[in-house]
């Protein structure tokens, strides 16, 4: 990926600091620096900065688009995520990888690691492609 493409893809990606570092066919990978802004009182990253970034790597892994200027959009229709290990400050890594599915609904699972590779939630989930974002070409943005 080019440095455009580690933009961030929308406000809410930009508010919570999540950037999309690797992205191909079936493989979304989304990274987030930590800091005291995203922890909870007890000192931990919040469970659900953990669910967003899964959310948003698990959704966008069946959503890659090859065509440049095009965009292919989708929905989260069920996340079920499993918080293994409190995490602290500094570089959270999301991945999600697309394990099945149609032309519009498909299933995705991945991970959370910290930067020592600590493994530190788990989800699963389905998603719905919009009409149009079907196949790799989408739609023009
Ligand atoms: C949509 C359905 C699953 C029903 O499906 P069907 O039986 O097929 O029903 P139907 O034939 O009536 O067509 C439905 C029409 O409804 C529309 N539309 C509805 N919702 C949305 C929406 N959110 N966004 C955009 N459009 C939406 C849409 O235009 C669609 O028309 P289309 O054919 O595409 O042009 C229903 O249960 C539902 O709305 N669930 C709520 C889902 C939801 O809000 N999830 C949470 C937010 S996702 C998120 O933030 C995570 C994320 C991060 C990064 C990247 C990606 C994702």
């Amino acid at each position: 990926m080019n440095e455009a493409e580690q933009a961030p893809l929308m406000g809410y990606h930009e508010l919570l600091g999540m950037r999309v570092v690797e992205w191909s066919g079936g493989v979304a990978v989304v990274e987030l620096v930590a800091d005291k802004r995203h922890l909870n009182r007890s000192g931990i990253v919040h469970g659900g900065v953990l669910t967003s970034m899964l959310d948003s790597a698990l959704s966008l892994a069946g959503l890659y688009c090859d065509v440049p200027g095009h965009v292919r959009r989708g929905m989260t229709l069920s996340l079920t995520t499993t918080f293994i290990a409190p995490a602290g400050a500094g570089v959270l890594r999301a991945t999600g990888r697309v394990r099945g599915g149609g032309s519009k609904v498909y299933l995705a699972n991945g991970e959370v690691h910290d930067a020592t590779g600590e493994l530190l939630a788990i989800a699963e989930g389905a998603f719905r492609r919009r009409s149009g974002s079907e196949s790799p070409q989408g739609l023009p943005e």
